[in-house]
């Protein structure tokens, strides 16, 4: 059994997060974890599961990412614990993913300026020995200025917005979009650290 009372089959050697995101790559090293911390990308489908409600959606994709690397890693999937995230925004009940083009992208953030939307960032901890799992959705409210149509071109033709869900980046350009959070930052930015630690912390893996 380990310090905080959860039980672990084998000592967790090596974190891998499934992702190749480089924010999330970046975000995870702030948990300050004990052990060696690997990346492998997950080919997971990341098209949103149809029927779902937002929050379950993001689940879903974050246990798929992670399920998808511990099939991947084999044998290898012994002795790790593998994170899956999955971002999503949603406006009036609808999912914004990644635009598909700057034409999309220049869509959504016509919608999503003046107004609140929620960022919802699913993440699962999977032990790659037992491949029991935990999933868990960070939700974070933004608030977003009024943008007029000259300042949104000029913002999708730097290329920021094409990697990331509802097209914008709150930690680069469009920082100066945002008017208010309510909730996690790191969530927005694609990885729920404090929700992350709570979920490892069950799994026996420490953070700083
Ligand atoms: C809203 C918002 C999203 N994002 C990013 C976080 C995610 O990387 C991305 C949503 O795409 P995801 O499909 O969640 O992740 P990904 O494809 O980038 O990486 P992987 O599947 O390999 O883990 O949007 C920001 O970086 N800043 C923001 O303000």
């Amino acid at each position: 059994m380990s310090k905080n009372g959860s039980y672990v089959g084998q000592a967790v050697q090596a974190l891998v997060l499934g992702s190749t995101s480089p924010r999330r790559r970046e975000l995870v090293q702030l948990l300050g974890l004990r052990i060696p911390v690997c990346f492998e990308a997950s080919d997971a489908d990341e098209s949103i599961p149809p029927g779902l409600a937002p929050a379950e959606a993001a689940q879903r994709l974050a246990l798929n990412k992670a399920a998808g690397v511990r099939d991947r890693l084999g044998a290898e999937a012994a002795g790790t614990v593998i994170v899956g995230a999955d971002t999503i925004v949603v406006l009036d009940g609808d999912i914004l993913g990644k635009p598909r083009d700057a034409a999309e992208a220049r869509r959504m953030l016509g919608m999503l300026q003046g107004r609140s939307h929620e960022v919802i960032t699913g993440v699962t901890v999977l032990d790659g020995t037992s491949g029991e799992s935990k999933t868990a959705a960070g939700i974070t409210r933004v608030v977003m200025k009024p943008l007029d149509a000259d300042r949104i071109a000029r913002y999708v033709a730097t290329g920021e917005p094409l990697d990331k869900a509802g097209a914008y980046g709150i930690q680069g350009l469009a920082a100066g979009f945002v008017e208010r959070i309510e909730g996690c930052y790191f969530n927005v930015v694609g990885l729920p650290l404090s929700l992350l630690g709570d979920l490892l912390a069950e799994f026996g893996v420490e953070t700083i």
